[in-house]
């Protein structure tokens, strides 16, 4: 079972309640939201007061995408308005352990996010802390970036390392997922899609969902 996180930088900013109805209604399984800093990346989008908005829409857990550094001191805030997940990445942090820590304080999930040229060993040493790993396959910032392919190696990299630990760890892939790539970044070992132009550019949301659904399923059926 695959699960479909939209993100909602490419939805409608001026219909983001809707949008975030009519894509949980067309089956989203977790509402994924990307902060930017202009720092960290080039690129500024939403901070707490937003996520604390769309936690009194959204009935799906909130995905909550943090591409800012520093990021300890935001820890609070955005756990406070409402996130679920919270991911981090770890060329964000001198001290990743102890960010995930915080975030764990805080009862809520913690992701860590790798960079397309940053390689897995980096959190190697944090596994045991995670609840979830975003392998980026795009470099982070913006939307509507083709998926860069050598991010199935390390997707496969990472699966490898969930497999040696004792609990489930979901395996997130964000950036230039598609209909048409979804199947083989499956097939590498990621379980959580996010995708955000690929969903919010076309009319019919579940349309797009569900052939996603599908693809992986086929492929499944018939491996190669
Ligand atoms: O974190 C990011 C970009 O930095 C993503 O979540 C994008 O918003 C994904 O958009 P698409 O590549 O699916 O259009
Ligand atoms: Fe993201």
């Amino acid at each position: 079972m695959i699960k479909i996180a939209p993100s909602i930088l490419s939805a409608d900013f001026a219909r983001l309640g809707e949008e975030i109805r009519m894509v949980e209604a067309a089956g989203a399984d977790y509402i994924h939201v990307d902060v930017m800093d202009g720092h960290f990346v080039p690129n500024l989008t939403m901070g707490p007061p937003v996520v604390a908005s769309i936690r009194k829409v959204a009935t799906k857990p909130l995905d909550v995408h943090l591409m800012i550094s520093p990021v300890d001191p935001y820890i609070e805030a955005f756990a406070q308005a409402g996130s679920d997940i919270i991911t981090v990445h770890a060329e964000a942090t001198h001290h990743l352990d102890r960010t995930l820590n915080l975030i764990k304080e805080y009862g809520k999930k913690a992701g860590v996010s790798i960079n397309p040229a940053t390689p897995v060993s980096a959190i190697e040493n944090v596994m045991h802390l995670v609840d979830m790993v975003l392998v980026m396959s795009v470099n982070p910032g913006f939307g509507g970036q083709s998926f860069i392919p050598h991010s199935l190696n390390k997707v496969r990299q990472v699966r490898e390392m969930i497999n040696r630990q004792d609990r489930p760890i979901e395996l997130q892939v964000d950036g230039g997922v598609k209909p048409d790539n979804i199947a083989k970044i499956a097939e590498a070992g990621a379980n959580v899609f996010v995708a955000g132009s690929a969903i919010f550019s076309q009319p019919d949301y579940r349309a797009v969902m569900d052939s996603m659904h599908k693809n992986v399923r086929d492929s499944q059926k018939n491996p190669d």
